[in-house]
């Protein structure tokens, strides 16, 4: 993502770990008219009957992962990607620069209707790196017990099922390190729902202030994001140097 695009307007990356309540809180975000860009929408997108990520697709896992109508059986590849790494990476190699692509596209979008605020929902934004390009990162949190049962329910999945994909992600304690806010859905949604008011309010005061200085004073926008690398690349080698993450 440009980050010249991204100190113009404020992005912000939405992620956590597989259901910990990234979706809840994005419906949160657009009933408040904030404009939402969601990774798993235009994964889907790219792998639409006649797109070149399903040809790919095809070329490496076989027409077996395909319904007879030519769509793209996604139960069937989970069952293949959750339990084998190398096909995951291979599938996330397919995927995820069309998606980038995407999502910037997206953004420039917003920008160009001089929204002040966008929100990216990316699930896996700290593992494929574009949490750096992010103006702020929200991590939407809950314990790894109550992911895993919320999972289970969500799905209808056996514990095996919703083990093998909550384990090819980052576990969501080490997720909240990259935080600059963590929203604990531990609790109900009333509970969260106050979290993301609050949220919000921290998200348009930054946003104000830097939006119309970004407009008034490009260079502005150059000296803001060589910022935020600068102190995400301290940030960075901070927490690796204080060790794995013991509790929010
Ligand atoms: C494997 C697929 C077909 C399974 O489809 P399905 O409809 O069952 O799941 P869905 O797409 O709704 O994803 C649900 C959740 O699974 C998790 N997830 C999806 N893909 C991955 C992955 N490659 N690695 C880790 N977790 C993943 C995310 O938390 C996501 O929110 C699909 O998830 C897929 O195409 N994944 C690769 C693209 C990807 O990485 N998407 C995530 C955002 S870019
Ligand atoms: N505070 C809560 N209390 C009880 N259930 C909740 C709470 N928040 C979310 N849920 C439920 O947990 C499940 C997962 O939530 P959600 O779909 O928002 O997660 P997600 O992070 O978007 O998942 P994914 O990574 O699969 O996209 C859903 O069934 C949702 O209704």
């Amino acid at each position: 993502m440009s980050p010249l695009i991204s100190e113009r307007i404020s992005v912000v990356g939405l992620t956590g770990g597989i259901a910990t309540g990234k979706s809840t809180v994005s419906t949160l975000f657009k009933s408040r008219q904030i404009p939402v860009i969601d990774a798993d929408v235009l994964a889907r997108e790219v792998v639409q009957p006649g797109a070149k990520g399903l040809t790919q697709i095809v070329a490496y896992f076989g027409s077996e992962v395909l319904f007879p109508d030519g769509t793209l059986d996604r139960k069937k590849l989970g069952a293949i990607i959750f339990n084998n790494e190398v096909k995951r990476k291979k599938l996330n190699s397919i995927i995820h620069p069309a998606v980038s692509r995407a999502i910037l596209w997206n953004v420039f979008l917003c920008w160009l209707r001089g929204e002040k605020l966008c929100v990216v929902d990316v699930p896996l934004l700290i593992e494929g790196g574009l949490w750096k390009w992010m103006g702020k990162v929200v991590v939407v949190y809950c314990s790894a017990d109550i992911q895993l049962q919320r999972l289970m329910t969500r799905d209808n999945s056996s514990r095996e099922d919703a083990s093998a994909r909550l384990n090819s992600q980052l576990p969501i304690a080490q997720k909240v390190e990259y935080a600059d806010i963590v929203l604990d859905n531990s609790g109900t949604v009333q509970d969260l729902e106050q979290q993301v008011r609050l949220c919000l309010v921290k998200l348009e005061r930054i946003a104000g202030w830097s939006w119309r200085l970004s407009w008034l004073f490009p260079p502005f926008a150059l000296v803001s994001m060589l910022w935020t690398l600068g102190w995400r690349s301290v940030k960075r080698s901070r927490r690796q140097s204080r060790g794995p993450f013991k509790g929010i």
